[in-house]
């Protein structure tokens, strides 16, 4: 029996291991992690990280052929294959801080695969890494282990799922893409990897490159995304000024085939774990390189994310006769995106910290994110007055609030009574839709003065 383990049972390496587990019955998977409270999360009825579908993937294979453990060695030891999804996040100190990626997981997790192995081993990026990382990680590998005689394969494999949507997207991917060195023992690797994921996804949407092209690839397909995002974004600063609507815009240009419909909705900012990092690490590898032109191209697709939530900051301000100070102003979503509980790069926390920094009071509320992880994010002394507070539902948060800002695009946000809201609210009452996801015209009926992202605006406000 093939025997895989996953190291790093985060919110790649915990959703894919578990489909991997669930397609391939005859394949035995461990999901390794040092850290034992996630470790015991997964283990529970209670998992680590919140994901459509994921509890229903996990309950039907743990333990049968997927099994979660802290004792990375042992699995290590006896696998075959071995998938590496640990965090890379951008380096905070030293060389090329705050921008270059902190390989120190992925270099401790290769001399441990390198101290316990003795049979032949194929190691797979699971993990966004800097180009060239496969040959780093092989000279840890080949150096540490010289007198076994073991035989290491990389590949490059990296992961494009989104968080809200990990399990549909790992189900029916649109690609997988699997880089490796272009010998036969590098060939032999792929294919290897190949026949794993042919228990379901279709050959031809199984992509293989040599190993520069996949890591790259992966920075490129993150910085394509944000990139679009930035772009609608700054369009969206267009259409304030112009009196376009920025849903229009994006329709018009979504019917152009070239253009396609994905990736258009302008918003307070993009979040999440990623797209920062990866570009980040992108400009950093092209300054490396002395391209000063590709990386600052780049780095403006992170500015304009910068300026996108500021803007928002801004408006609330001056939209409510230039002060906050002392208002309750209702924030409606933490998260990153609807459908998760993560708050990793989540443009609340700027926007939340902008509005405190003019003395807001703010009522926050998220049907996912709980309350010790926002006042982690907005680092709120417990000695300190109390400017924020973390309530259970959205009308709760709203009660006597001046003003209400929809900061993460939650399905519930649309089913809110805004009428019953406006009864109870602080006169004038202001909605901010971050998302542009409320009918602005009804609001408007109802009384609100509403300001929506790229939309013209409200001519009492
Ligand atoms: N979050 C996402 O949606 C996506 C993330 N990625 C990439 O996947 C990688 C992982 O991301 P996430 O899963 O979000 O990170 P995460 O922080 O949720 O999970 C990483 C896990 O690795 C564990 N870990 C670190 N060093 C270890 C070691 N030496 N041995 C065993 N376990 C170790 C950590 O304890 C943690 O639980 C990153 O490179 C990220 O860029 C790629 C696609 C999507
Ligand atoms: O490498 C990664 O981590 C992943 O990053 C993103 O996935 P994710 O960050 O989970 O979520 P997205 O749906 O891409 O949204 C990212 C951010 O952009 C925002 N967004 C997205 C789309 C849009 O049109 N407008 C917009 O503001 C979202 O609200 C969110 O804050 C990519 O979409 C995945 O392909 C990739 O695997």
């Amino acid at each position: 029996m093939v025997k895989i383990c996953g190291i790093g049972a985060g919110y790649v390496g915990g959703p894919t291991m578990a489909v991997i587990a669930l397609k391939c019955p005859s394949i035995e998977v461990a999901v390794v992690d040092i850290s034992e409270s996630r470790i015991s999360a997964w283990n529970s009825n209670k998992l680590p990280i919140y994901e459509p579908g994921l509890e229903e993937v996990v309950n039907q294979c743990r333990g049968k052929n997927l099994l979660f453990s802290t004792d990375v060695e042992k699995h290590v030891h006896e696998a075959d294959i071995i998938f590496v999804s640990v965090n890379t996040p951008t380096k905070v100190k030293g060389l090329g801080a705050g921008k270059a990626a902190d390989l120190t997981y992925w270099e401790s997790a290769a001399r441990m695969i390198a101290h316990v192995s003795n049979s032949d081993k194929i190691v797979i990026e699971k993990s966004t890494v800097p180009v060239r990382t496969a040959e780093a990680i092989g000279k840890i590998l080949t150096h540490n282990t010289k007198t076994k005689g073991i035989n290491y394969q990389i590949l490059s494999n990296p992961e494009f799922l989104s968080e809200g949507t990990a399990i549909q997207d790992l189900l029916n991917p649109d690609r997988v893409l699997i880089g490796g060195n272009q010998d036969p023992q590098g060939l032999d690797a792929i294919q290897k990897l190949k026949a794993i994921y042919t228990h379901w996804v279709p050959q031809d949407r199984i992509i293989t490159t040599n190993l520069w092209s996949a890591e790259l690839s992966k920075l490129a397909d993150n910085a394509f995304l944000a990139q679009r995002i930035s772009s609608i974004n700054a369009m969206s600063a267009l259409c304030e000024a112009t009196g376009a609507e920025v849903s229009q815009v994006s329709l018009a240009l979504s019917k152009n085939t070239k253009i396609g419909p994905k990736f258009l909705n302008a918003s307070v900012g993009f979040g999440g774990s990623c797209f920062q990092k990866d570009i980040l690490n992108l400009v950093y590898i092209c300054e490396s390189n002395g391209l000063t032109e590709v990386a600052n191209y780049w780095r403006e697709v992170i500015k304009v994310n910068e300026y996108q939530k500021s803007r928002f900051v801004h408006r609330v301000v001056t939209s409510m006769f230039n002060t906050v100070s002392g208002k309750k102003i209702a924030i409606l979503g933490f998260a990153f995106k609807k459908d998760t509980s993560d708050t990793r790069k989540t443009p609340a926390i700027d926007v939340c910290k902008g509005l405190l920094g003019d003395d807001a009071c703010l009522s926050i509320y998220d049907p996912r994110v709980t309350q010790n992880q926002i006042e982690k994010d907005l680092s709120i002394s417990c000695s300190g007055v109390k400017h924020v507070n973390v309530v259970g539902d959205a009308y709760e948060a709203i009660r006597d609030a001046h003003g209400v800002c929809i900061l993460t695009e939650w399905d519930e946000f649309k089913t809110i009574d805004y009428e019953r809201v406006y009864e109870n609210m602080v006169k004038p009452a202001f909605v901010f839709d971050g998302r542009n996801m409320l009918d602005v015209d009804k609001l408007r009926k109802i009384g609100f003065i509403v300001y929506s992202i790229g939309k013209p605006l409200d001519q009492c406000g």
